[in-house]
């Protein structure tokens, strides 16, 4: 493709442009202010069926017809966006704009915006879902995390960082395995974070903490009406919300088995139909797992779909517990920094043997009970002479009940405590009680299930029964 005497740059930038011009998808045509042309790429000599020598030095209306204007354009009368052509059969949306040298109008380029008009129906009707299928609410469903708030040191923490990073590049499953408090959540906002889809939503489901009976319609959604208590105008479910970005489903070993099946047929149709809903709404949403659960050995027990395992277990990661760490102390130096920073007090020095006691205990915990270990040695300005109650431990005083009712009203003693300081927010008192909030969820299920202490209320209940619960905030 000869370049127009315009062009004064050198040979090697010539060729640079030529290459450019003859790659770009659709195609380009310039002429001068006779509305010759000067420059045409090989996508629309394809199109017209020759070589560029048979077009060059012609006028433009010879060779593409006399509706182009885009001689006219070349002699100065403004610039066409959207201006439609048929050349030879082919149905051509262009822009035609004029080339000025220091305020001079020298000629003009068109570009083909679309030369395939089905190409151009299928777009459109892409952008048009893709919009409505990303709410204004998605801009609370923001990752929160970078690979940045992954404190550690060491070539452990460096080899599963590097880890992070790589399953982050490809758009496939990724299933993240870890002990609870090791950091599967954090793992699973940075890998978005570090995605190509960054800039789309990260929503996330707690498959432990939805009463089986919603889950469905959590995740597909529902249509109005589809069942008592729905919405008038239906709701979107967590895949749609989720599109063009991620859909972190955590602890998803806790997943009924009923509803594994419908989450494997929505993987390999990549499309959700909502609860009540028939019509069909593609997924474009990549899905990050994580669990705390033996999958494999769920699977070979039959409480885990093998089929499903399998599509979610693409690119495992698995996040490595704390006591398999050789950076407690790094860590703890660093968490505590955060933490004096965060209730804005000094930091107190470790002394060497509270970072003996720190290296000595097995943390079933992990980050987020030394995270609370830590905190507490800010407020109470001690670590050794709390230290060892670790983990919280309830104390089994009285000998007469038998043992396992004592643990349970111990156990239902302190998760009371915990909810009533917390004010009911189950977070917060999951993370008083050095517990992850899906433990409390299956401990509040558990006593809810031996009798009269009632745990989870589910959004659907009758305001009349949601009164009373013992866990309630009240205590
Ligand atoms: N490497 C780390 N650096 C800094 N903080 C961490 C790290 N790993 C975990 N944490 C912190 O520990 C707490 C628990 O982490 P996270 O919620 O990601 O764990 P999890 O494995 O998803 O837990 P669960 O299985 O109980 O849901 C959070 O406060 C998190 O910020």
């Amino acid at each position: 493709m000869a370049l127009p005497d315009w062009f004064v740059g050198s040979s090697e930038e010539a060729d640079f442009l030529r290459l450019i011009l003859d790659h770009v998808s659709d195609c380009l045509v310039a002429v001068d202010t006779s509305g010759t042309i000067v420059l045409i790429n090989e996508p629309y000599c394809r199109l017209l069926g020759g070589e560029a020598e048979e077009f060059l030095g012609r006028h433009i209306t010879d060779v593409v017809g006399q509706q182009t204007r885009l001689h006219l354009v070349a002699r100065g009368i403004g610039t066409h966006v959207g201006y439609p052509l048929e050349v030879r059969g082919h149905k051509l949306v262009t822009k035609q704009v004029p080339v000025q040298r220091d305020g001079i109008t020298i000629g003009a380029v068109g570009l083909a915006l679309f030369s395939d008009f089905d190409a151009l129906k299928k777009t459109y009707s892409r952008i048009s879902k893709a919009e409505l299928a990303i709410p204004q609410s998605n801009k609370l469903w923001q990752s929160k995390f970078s690979l940045d708030d992954i404190l550690g040191q060491g070539e452990q923490m460096d080899a599963y960082r590097g880890a992070l990073q790589s399953v982050a590049e490809y758009e496939l499953p990724v299933l993240i395995c870890g002990e609870t408090g090791s950091g599967k959540e954090l793992a699973a906002h940075a890998i978005h974070a570090l995605s190509d889809r960054s800039r789309g939503p990260f929503v996330w489901v707690n498959c432990a903490s939805i009463p089986s009976e919603l889950v469905e319609a959590e995740l597909f959604g529902y249509e109005g009406g589809a069942f008592t208590g729905a919405r008038n105008r239906g709701k979107p479910g967590k895949f749609e919300l989720a599109a063009g970005g991620a859909l972190f489903l955590d602890e998803i070993g806790d997943m009924p088995l009923s509803l594994q099946g419908s989450l494997l047929r929505v993987l390999q149709a990549n499309e959700i139909v909502r609860v009540g809903g028939t019509t069909p709404v593609s997924v474009s949403a990549r899905v990050i797992c994580a669990t705390n659960r033996p999958l494999a050995n769920m699977v070979k027990a039959g409480r885990f779909r093998e089929d499903l395992y399998h599509r979610l277990n693409v690119l495992p990661i698995i996040v490595p517990a704390l006591r398999e760490r050789d950076d407690v102390g790094f860590l703890a130096e660093q968490l505590l920094s955060r933490i004096t920073d965060r209730l804005g007090k000094p930091a107190p020095a470790l002394a060497a043997k509270d970072r003996q006691l720190l290296l000595r205990h097995s943390w079933p915990g992990n980050v987020r009970e030394l995270e609370n270990v830590l905190t507490r040695l800010v407020i109470t300005g001690k670590l050794s002479a709390s230290f060892p109650e670790f983990p919280l431990e309830p104390t089994y005083a009285g000998s007469n009940p038998p043992l396992k009712h004592r643990i349970q009203a111990q156990t239902g003693a302190e998760i009371r405590a915990a909810l009533k300081q917390a004010q009911g927010n189950k977070r917060r008192a999951a993370d008083l009680l050095g517990i992850s909030r899906a433990h409390l969820y299956r401990l509040l299920k558990a006593h809810s299930a031996q009798g009269p202490v009632k745990g989870e209320m589910s959004p659907m209940q009758p305001s009349s029964q949601r009164k009373n619960t013992s866990f309630g905030a009240g205590g």
